[in-house]
């Protein structure tokens, strides 16, 4: 049934890059390393689970964490499978880390990330020195990797992603000489911001990252902002909602992950500023939008790394938007938690959305009138969210399916909704 309106304060849960990192980082760091505000998805909750089974102390309580570190030499081989769940950033960036031990681990997870290719990461690796095994010739889980004597590579990276560069990154850590990976579009730098804070050197030129091997990470303290990724539903909420107004407090602001407020911005959204730190090792501020004419646009080309969790809830906005929508050079999308071009598409078809799939993208003609349907997010967290907003300005009842993933990176968001429906 449509809300009549959104008003209210919120702040969204920890970014989901920043805990993990936070944990792995802490993991290899000599020493105690504390964060705050950690995000207590279940994504989040498998890195930490897959540290401890490497012996590691982490100690979580809410969105307080404590890990006790010895560096990279102190991962002890674990007694039992990897399993990372539903997170590629936890398997990937670890695959880099593992790199460095000198045993046997095998890595799980769950039937999505079964699907999801690994030779982006594997491949490298290997060149690098590490022994990796695993379906489909080391592309595919279960993947038994075996590290030690890694040595620098420069690596031309095919693709503009963040968990790429981090994994080739953290498993130059500890090898011979430089490691180096230029990529074709900036991804995320939170991998780099945050080494930087663990002690360690890394050098940052234009597309490209590199890091002298042999650097010990020091324990130190995390203070995570909000997750924009998280934000971006209740922006974009806030925006199609009549008579809204949303704040979304201590929202992170790293320009490696703000397209969406470029976006929205030439969209036409409202969205105003305040409380802004650009001083902090990964910037934040507080976001305030109200409820806006939108009008379509072109997405493409190097802002699409800067958003690309954000497409499903954009394509929404887009829907509500007058005139037409191209989202292109997203082929990324097919290879996420579900191909997001189709389930983005199928699902916003099934309530009334004028929407095409291109190879890399899609079409979107607004503005349409949504109505409630039968959905599904196809364990998607994302769809999940990107959905359930969908059916705030619906006509008539909509019913999600599988709307228990959302608690892969929101757990709180159902509350969230509820809260700002109601005041
Ligand atoms: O490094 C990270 O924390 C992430 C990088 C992105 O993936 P890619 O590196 O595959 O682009 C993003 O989609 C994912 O949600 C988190
Ligand atoms: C793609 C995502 O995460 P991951 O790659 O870590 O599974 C996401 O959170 O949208």
């Amino acid at each position: 049934m449509p809300i009549q309106s959104l008003y209210g304060t919120i702040k969204v849960p920890g970014d989901k890059s920043i805990s993990h990192r936070a944990v792995m980082f802490g993991s290899i760091a000599e020493g105690k390393t504390t964060i705050n505000g950690f995000l207590t998805g279940e994504d989040c909750l498998s890195t930490i689970s897959c540290f401890k089974k490497l012996g590691v102390n982490i100690v979580q309580e809410n969105e307080h964490v404590t890990v006790k570190g010895n560096g990279i030499s102190g991962l002890r081989p674990p007694s039992e499978d990897l399993y990372v769940g539903n997170s590629g950033t936890t398997i990937r960036l670890m695959l880099g880390i593992l790199a460095n031990t000198p045993f046997t681990s095998v890595l799980t997870g769950d039937d999505s990330i079964a699907k999801r290719p690994m030779n982006r990461v594997t491949k490298p690796l290997k060149q690098m020195g590490a022994e990796i095994n695993g379906n489909d010739s080391g592309n595919k889980i279960p993947l038994q990797i075996k590290g030690g004597n890694v040595k620098g590579i420069h690596y031309d990276s095919p693709i503009a992603s963040a968990q790429v560069k981090s994994a080739i990154i953290l498993a130059g850590l500890e090898g011979e000489g430089t490691t180096s990976v230029t990529e074709p579009l900036k991804s995320r730098d939170h991998t780099e911001r945050m080494l930087e804070a663990f002690g360690a050197e890394v050098k940052s030129d234009a597309l490209t990252v590199s890091i002298e091997g042999g650097q010990q990470l020091k324990g130190t303290h995390i203070e995570v902002p909000g997750d924009i990724s998280s934000a971006a539903f209740f922006l974009v909420a806030g925006a199609i909602v009549p008579d809204s107004t949303i704040t979304l407090q201590k929202v992170g602001l790293n320009p490696t992950r703000t397209g969406i407020l470029d976006v929205l911005n030439d969209m036409g959204a409202e969205i105003s500023y305040q409380n802004v730190n650009e001083e902090a090792s990964e910037p934040y501020g507080d976001l305030i939008i109200k409820t806006s004419s939108l009008k379509g646009t072109v997405i493409k080309g190097d802002v699409i790394p800067r958003l690309i969790d954000e497409i499903p809830i954009i394509a929404l906005a887009a829907t509500q938007a007058e005139g037409q929508t191209v989202i292109q050079d997203a082929h990324e999308l097919r290879v996420k938690e579900t191909d997001r071009i189709e389930t983005v598409v199928n699902e916003l078809k099934k309530m009334g959305a004028e929407i095409e799939a291109t190879e890399d993208g899609m079409i979107i003609n607004g503005k349409t009138h949504l109505k409630g349907a039968s959905v599904q997010s196809h364990g998607d967290h994302r769809i999940g969210m990107m959905l359930s907003i969908a059916s705030c300005i619906a006509e008539g009842d909509t019913t999600l399916d599988q709307s228990e993933a959302v608690a892969v990176s929101y757990p709180s968001f159902f509350d969230q909704l509820k809260r700002l429906s109601n005041q």
